[in-house]
């Protein structure tokens, strides 16, 4: 717990820190700062909020190529305030088919640590094909300088939520990654004592995105390892599965059905449906089906980003 709560918040126990050490007036007022340095966050869940651009890079060069957009908060020790897990809703103007003004708002989870300041950034899939996608094409046409509109937090499933299991299993599909980085970073910079398996799976080697940080990830702590799988693999020594996930994969690379196992799973339709049946269309959990239901889990071990 005070683990936690210090991982959480180290200026404000360094400052608490430095109050006991040395006590008096000129320590109080140079806590002050500490603690008055910690604006609201900046999104409401309430009003969009214009934020600017203030970084674009491309991430992968693949048919559907992902982007990292980085916005700047209106003061640089803000932050963006999205509890883990949980994510912001951004639009982009459309022309509806009576031909009136819209707008097309689509969930999106940052990539950014939490407590991240003056800024966040997004990993965003552009959708080509089969059809542009609309605010993912929306971003791509975005210069530096340029705004868009967010709000949230839009809350997922809470951090301490997941922490009551003991071994939590992470099934992510090309951007479905992002949730998953949100958990899993989170939970180690804590030292949450939960053993994390992600299994993520994409096209092609070239779309695995931050496969470099992902493998930093794994090789510094103990209690987190990754498996990625391909449609195709184009290197002989490709370590990894190859095609859809299976069963087996499964099996072998996340923890048992029990209560104290979970599993996080987000991807596009077709891989939610063959793992475990996709959320009902208001957005609830709904059943679980497909192969984690063959493996003996239920819904109350398995969540749908
Ligand atoms: C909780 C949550 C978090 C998310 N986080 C991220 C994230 O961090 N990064 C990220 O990239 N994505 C994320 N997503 C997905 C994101 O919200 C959008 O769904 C995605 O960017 C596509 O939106 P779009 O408007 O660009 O495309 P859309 O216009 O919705 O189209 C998407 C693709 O599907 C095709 N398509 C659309 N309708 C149909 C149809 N009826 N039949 C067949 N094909 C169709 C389009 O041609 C296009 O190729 C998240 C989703 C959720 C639910």
């Amino acid at each position: 717990m005070l683990q936690g709560i210090r991982a959480r918040f180290p200026t404000l126990l360094a400052a608490a820190g430095a109050t006991a050490a040395v006590g008096g007036y000129v320590v109080w007022t140079a806590t002050r700062p500490a603690l008055a340095a910690t604006p609201a966050s900046a999104l409401s869940p309430d009003e969009w909020r214009s934020l600017k651009l203030v970084h674009k890079e491309q991430l992968t060069k693949t048919t559907n190529p992902v982007w990292l957009f980085r916005f700047a908060l209106p003061d640089e020790k803000q932050v963006v305030g999205l509890p883990v897990a949980s994510c912001l809703l951004t639009r982009a103007p459309i022309t509806k088919k009576d031909g009136r003004p819209g707008w097309a708002i689509r969930p999106y989870t940052p990539i950014t640590a939490p407590d991240a300041r003056g800024h966040f950034d997004l990993a965003i899939k552009v959708y080509k094909q089969p059809s542009p996608g609309k605010v993912s094409t929306f971003f791509e046409g975005l210069s530096v300088g340029d705004s868009a509109d967010f709000k949230g937090p839009l809350p997922k499933l809470s951090l301490s939520d997941i922490a009551k299991r003991k071994e939590v299993g992470l099934v992510a599909g090309g951007t479905g990654l992002t949730p998953m980085l949100q958990v899993a970073t989170e939970a180690l910079r804590q030292g949450l004592p939960l053993k994390l398996s992600f299994i993520f799976a994409n096209v092609s080697e070239d779309d695995i995105v931050m496969r470099k940080h992902l493998d930093g990830l794994a090789a510094k702590h103990d209690n987190f390892r990754v498996y990625y799988v391909v449609d195709k693999a184009t290197s002989k020594s490709w370590p990894g599965g190859v095609g859809f996930i299976t069963k087996d994969m499964l099996k072998q690379h996340l923890p048992h059905p029990g209560p104290d196992s979970l599993v996080l799973v987000c991807g596009p339709p077709g891989m939610m449906g063959a793992l475990s049946g996709d959320k009902l269309p208001d957005k609830s959990q709904g059943p679980l089906t497909g192969l984690l239901k063959e493996l003996g889990f239920d819904e109350s071990n398995v969540y749908k980003f």
